[in-house]
């Protein structure tokens, strides 16, 4: 495992936003652009604060897209998209034709993840990641149907949760330049200690090569190589 461990959840937030400032740096310059897919949940949002004041990112060639956004619309306190725009797009520059909106207030889902499929890049430079305490990324959960689905964008319905989600698949999240999984606190130590022994099915095993960024906390149970 490409392991980043850091003191506290703010350190290991910010190591991932000066990340994403080289990231962006390095694709402008190489490709003149920069595609990168935000992840949702609570922890993004400690990144998305010392990223917003991070200097020399190239905002205006940053295309801003979303791993997975829950079936609501942007302006529900459960909006991935909407953790982000109060959190980091209202206070950087990126041009607002350049940040794409999961439409988890679309029904049936699935079209949403159809036209959602058509507008992502060839391929994206970075995809931004967590994992909740059941090994989920994304909203790629357990013994859901997305897991095995083969297009670029699913509706994926999570009984545990009784909702629908819109969610990358596996197949997207691995053809992405790089995948990045920003993950803290205690309560991720023991699915963290299995997914690096190759125990358990969980779903963020199936992630390839990512770069973990983790607090101490998180990290406890690792074995550091
Ligand atoms: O929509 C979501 O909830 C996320 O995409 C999800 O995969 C998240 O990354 C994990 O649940 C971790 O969430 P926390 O950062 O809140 O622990």
């Amino acid at each position: 495992m490409n392991l980043h461990v850091f003191p506290t959840p703010e350190a290991a937030a910010r190591a991932a936003a000066e990340a994403f400032a080289q990231a962006a740096r390095e694709a402008v310059t190489a490709r003149g652009a920069f595609h990168v897919a935000l992840s949702g949940g609570s922890t993004p949002k400690l990144m998305y604060r010392a990223l917003r004041d991070l200097p020399d990112v190239p905002w205006a060639q940053v295309h801003i897209y979303f791993s997975d956004e829950r079936s609501v619309g942007p302006d529900s306190p459960d909006s991935n998209y909407g953790a982000a725009r109060d959190e980091l797009l209202t206070h950087v520059p990126v041009p607002e034709a350049q940040i794409h909106r999961m439409e988890g207030e679309r029904r049936p889902l699935e079209e949403a993840a159809r036209d959602y499929a058509a507008l992502l890049p060839e391929q994206l430079d970075v995809v931004l990641l967590g994992m909740g305490d059941d090994g989920h990324t994304a909203s790629l959960f357990p013994g859901t149907e997305a897991l095995n689905a083969a297009g670029r964008v699913a509706a994926n319905w999570v009984p545990k949760l009784d909702t629908g989600r819109l969610t990358f698949t596996f197949p997207e999240i691995n053809a992405a330049r790089e995948r990045w999984l920003l993950v803290v606190g205690a309560g991720k130590a023991d699915v963290l200690r299995e997914v690096q022994a190759g125990e358990g099915e969980y779903p963020v095993a199936r992630v390839q090569d990512p770069v973990w960024f983790l607090d101490g906390a998180a990290a406890e149970k690792l074995k550091r190589v």
